[in-house]
């Protein structure tokens, strides 16, 4: 059975949202989850899943989760290379060029840490709705299926 790790960044919900849906998403084919808050989380735990994914918010200007700066600066530096990985996030497309930015900042990081990219980014304008929760279980189930697949 495929184990995947869902990591959050949120201060007022919608990306703990995400992480829900995707998590239930990747339940539904069939993985074991375990989904963490980005404080409570060490980089390092990555290494005992198949499938690695963060879902975490953009603040003033395009500025990463402040709680999750740790997290981020370790992520490079654990070696994924076993690992398929998968950002989503909920920013909001009033910040024009700074939306999401978060995103594509930890899609780098993972791929600085060798993991390889299982499903395009996901970027979700603030609370997931219908046609956004439809996006993410296709991440969901592309995720599983690069990860059933080798390189
Ligand atoms: C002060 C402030 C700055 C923000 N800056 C950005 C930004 O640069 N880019 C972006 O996409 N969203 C930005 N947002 C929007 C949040 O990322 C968005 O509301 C997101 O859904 C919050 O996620 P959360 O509910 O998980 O905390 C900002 C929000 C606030 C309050």
């Amino acid at each position: 059975m495929l184990t995947a790790h869902v990591v959050f960044a949120t201060i007022t919900g919608n990306n703990q949202d995400v992480a829900d849906i995707v998590t239930e998403g990747l339940e539904a084919q069939g993985c074991q989850v375990q989904e963490t808050e980005i404080s409570q989380t060490d980089a390092t735990e990555f290494k005992t899943a198949d499938i690695c994914v963060v879902c975490a918010y953009t603040y003033d200007g395009g500025a990463l989760p402040e709680e999750g700066l740790d997290f981020f600066e370790d992520l490079p530096q654990v070696d994924l290379s076993h690992q398929v990985f998968g950002v989503a996030g909920s920013g909001d497309t009033f910040y024009g060029d700074d939306f999401n930015v978060a995103v594509d900042r930890f899609a780098a990081a993972f791929k600085q840490s060798g993991a390889r990219q299982g499903a395009p980014s996901v970027k979700i304008d603030l609370e997931p709705g219908q046609a956004d929760i439809d996006r993410l279980d296709a991440f969901a189930a592309q995720l599983v299926a690069t990860a059933q697949h080798p390189d």
